[in-house]
C-alpha cells in the first residue's frame, strides 16, 4: 500500500489532462460504469439533474437489466455521497481537489463510491475505474487514479469516517453530516426542525442517504390502491388511501402510469394534498385553487377528487413549460390551467379551498434528487421564504371567509415552515387549524398544530403542511 507521505499529486487543472498518444484503444466494455460516469460529468458540467440524464442514456444506449441497475446505483449513489467521497479523496492526494481536473474527479468519485459503499470487490472497483480513465483520458491520468483509489481502498467507510469526520462528541452535527453525506448546513436545519442533535438526527440523515422506493398514487375515481398494487406488483401504502409502494423498477414503464390511472407521487405529497380536501367547510364547496401547480402532481390528485364532489380546480403556474405539463397530466379532469404569478393571478377570489405548494429549497426530498444537496446553498433560503410569505398571503386573499388554505413545502427548514406560517397568520388574522386531525392514522405527528413528515418516521419525503382558515 502506498504510504500517506507519498500522496499522488497529478494531474492538476485548469488544463484538461493530455490524451495518450499511440493507436486508440478499443471502446471500454463497461456500459454501466460508462453511463454512470457520463451522468456525473453532465451533472458537473451542465448543472444537469442525474435522474433526468441517466434514464435517457440508458434508453439511447439500450442498457437494460443488471447493467441498468448497476449504472443507476453508481450514478445516483456517487452523486448523493459526493461530500463524503471528496473528504476521503482529499485525504488521499496532496493537492486540493479543486486543482484536479473535473473529468478525473468524476472518475475518482465513482471509484471511491464503489470502494466505500458497494460490495464490488476492491480490485474490480479500482481496475474498472482505471480502465475507463485510460480509455477516455489516457495512461498518465490512469496511473494517478490508480494510485489514489488504492489509497482509498486501504480502509472501509467507517474507518474513513473516523479519520476525516469532525469529532462526534464535540461536533455531533458535523460528524453526522459527514457520515451520512449531507452538507453541514442541511444537517443543522434538520437538527433544528427535529429539536435534537441525537439519535433522531442520525436516523433522519441515514434515511435521507438511502435509495428511496417508488411511490405511486392511484387516480381517485379511476383506480383503487388495491387494483394499482395488483397491476404493478406493489404494496398498498400505509397511510394514503390512494398510495402504492414499489420496491424498484422504472415507473414510466408501467401501463397504469402511461394510461393516467396512476402517477408517480411521494406518499407525503399525497397526504398533504388530501388534507386540504378533508377539512369541513360551511356553505358551498365548488371552487378550488392550486396556486403553484406545476408540474401537476397534487393538482391531478385533488382535481380527481374535485370531479367526484362536483367541484372544479383552477391551477396557476408561473412557468409556461410547467403549466403545459399540468395540462398533459390533467387529461379530462375539471382543471383549468392559468399561466400567471400566484402573488397576483388576476382570478376572481372567493375560492372554497386553496393549495399553496410553494417553491422551496426541497430539503425534504433530497433522497429523490441525488445531487441536489450539494447544489443548494444557505443563501437560497431567504429569497424563497419571501416568496412563500407572499404566496400564502395571496392565497388567504383569494379564499373566501370560512374557506381553507393548505400551505405545503417539501422542506423541514424552520424558516420555510413554521416561520412563514406564524408570520402570515399574525399579519392576516388567519386561524391555524390542528392539521394533525386531517392526517388520520399517521403516527408521531408531534405537538402540532402543523404537520412535519419525515423519511425515517413515516417513510415519506419530509413534507410540511399547515392548514389555515380565513376568519368569517
Ligand atoms: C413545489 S412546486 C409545485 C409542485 C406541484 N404542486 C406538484 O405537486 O406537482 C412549485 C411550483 O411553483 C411554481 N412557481 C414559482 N413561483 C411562482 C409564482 N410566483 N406563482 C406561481 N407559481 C410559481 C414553480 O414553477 C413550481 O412549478
Amino acid at each position: 500500500m502506498t504510504q500517506r507521505s507519498s500522496r499522488p499529486s497529478r494531474p492538476r487543472g485548469p488544463h484538461p489532462p493530455r490524451r495518450r498518444s499511440g493507436p486508440p484503444r478499443p471502446p471500454v466494455e463497461d456500459p454501466a460504469r460508462q453511463a454512470a460516469l457520463d451522468t456525473l460529468r453532465a451533472v458537473r458540467q451542465r448543472d444537469a439533474y442525474a435522474n433526468l440524464v441517466l434514464p435517457g442514456l440508458l434508453r439511447d444506449r439500450r442498457i437494460t437489466g443488471r447493467d441498468a441497475a448497476l449504472a443507476t446505483e453508481l450514478a445516483y449513489g456517487t452523486a448523493r455521497a459526493q461530500g463524503l467521497l471528496d473528504a476521503v479523496l482529499a485525504a488521499c492526494t496532496d493537492r486540493p481537489l479543486s486543482d484536479v481536473d473535473g473529468s478525473v474527479l468524476d472518475a475518482l468519485r465513482l471509484g471511491a463510491y464503489q470502494l466505500l459503499r458497494t460490495r464490488i470487490p476492491a480490485h474490480a472497483a479500482v481496475a474498472s475505474t482505471v480502465d475507463l480513465v485510460r480509455a477516455g483520458l489516457g495512461s498518465g491520468v490512469a496511473g494517478f487514479v490508480n494510485a489514489v483509489l488504492r489509497r482509498v481502498s486501504a480502509q472501509d467507510e467507517p474507518a474513513w469516517i473516523d479519520e476525516v469526520a469532525p469529532d462526534e462528541e464535540t461536533d455531533p452535527v458535523g460528524y453526522l453530516a459527514l457520515a451520512h453525506a449531507h452538507p453541514r448546513w442541511i444537517a443543522q436545519a434538520f437538527a433544528e426542525s427535529l429539536g435534537t442533535r441525537g439519535e433522531a438526527l442520525r436516523a433522519a440523515l441515514a434515511a435521507d442517504d438511502a435509495r428511496p422506493i417508488v411511490h405511486l398514487a392511484a387516480r381517485p375515481g379511476e383506480c383503487s390502491a388495491d387494483e394499482l398494487a395488483a397491476m404493478t406488483g406493489g404494496d398498498p401504502a400505509p397511510f394514503s388511501p390512494y398510495g402504492v409502494h414499489l420496491e424498484s423498477g422504472d415507473p414510466g414503464d408501467l401501463d397504469p402510469v402511461r394510461e393516467k390511472l396512476a402517477a408517480v407521487q411521494d406518499e407525503g405529497s399525497q397526504l398533504c394534498a388530501l388534507a386540504l380536501t378533508r377539512v369541513p367547510v360551511d356553505g358551498p364547496d365548488e371552487r378550488w385553487l392550486d396556486l403553484c401547480a406545476g408540474p401537476g402532481g397534487k393538482a391531478v390528485l385533488i382535481g380527481a377528487l374535485a370531479r367526484l364532489g362536483g367541484a372544479t380546480l383552477d391551477a396557476v403556474e408561473k412557468a409556461p413549460h410547467r403549466a403545459e405539463l399540468i395540462r398533459k397530466a390533467a387529461g379530462d379532469l375539471p382543471i383549468t390551467v392559468h399561466v400567471a404569478d400566484g402573488r397576483d393571478p388576476g382570478l376572481p377570489g372567493g375560492y372554497d379551498r386553496v393549495l399553496v405548494d410553494a417553491p422551496c429549497t426541497g430539503l425534504g426530498a433530497l433522497r429523490r434528487r441525488p445531487e441536489a444537496r450539494w447544489r443548494r446553498q444557505p443563501s437560497d433560503v431567504a429569497p424563497l421564504t419571501r416568496l412563500q410569505r407572499e404566496l400564502l398571503t395571496s392565497a388567504l386573499e383569494l379564499v373566501r371567509p370560512g374557506g381553507v388554505v393548505a400551505y405545503v413545502v417539501c422542506s423541514p427548514h424552520l424558516s420555510e415552515t413554521v416561520g412563514v406560517v406564524a408570520d402570515v397568520a399574525r399579519r392576516t388574522g388567519a386561524r391555524q387549524l390542528d392539521t394533525r386531525e386531517y392526517f388520520p392514522d399517521v403516527p408521531d405527528l408531534g405537538d402540532g398544530p402543523h404537520v412535519q413528515l419525515w423519511p425515517h418516521v413515516h417513510g415519506t419525503d419530509a413534507m410540511f403542511c399547515a392548514l389555515l382558515r380565513r376568519p368569517e
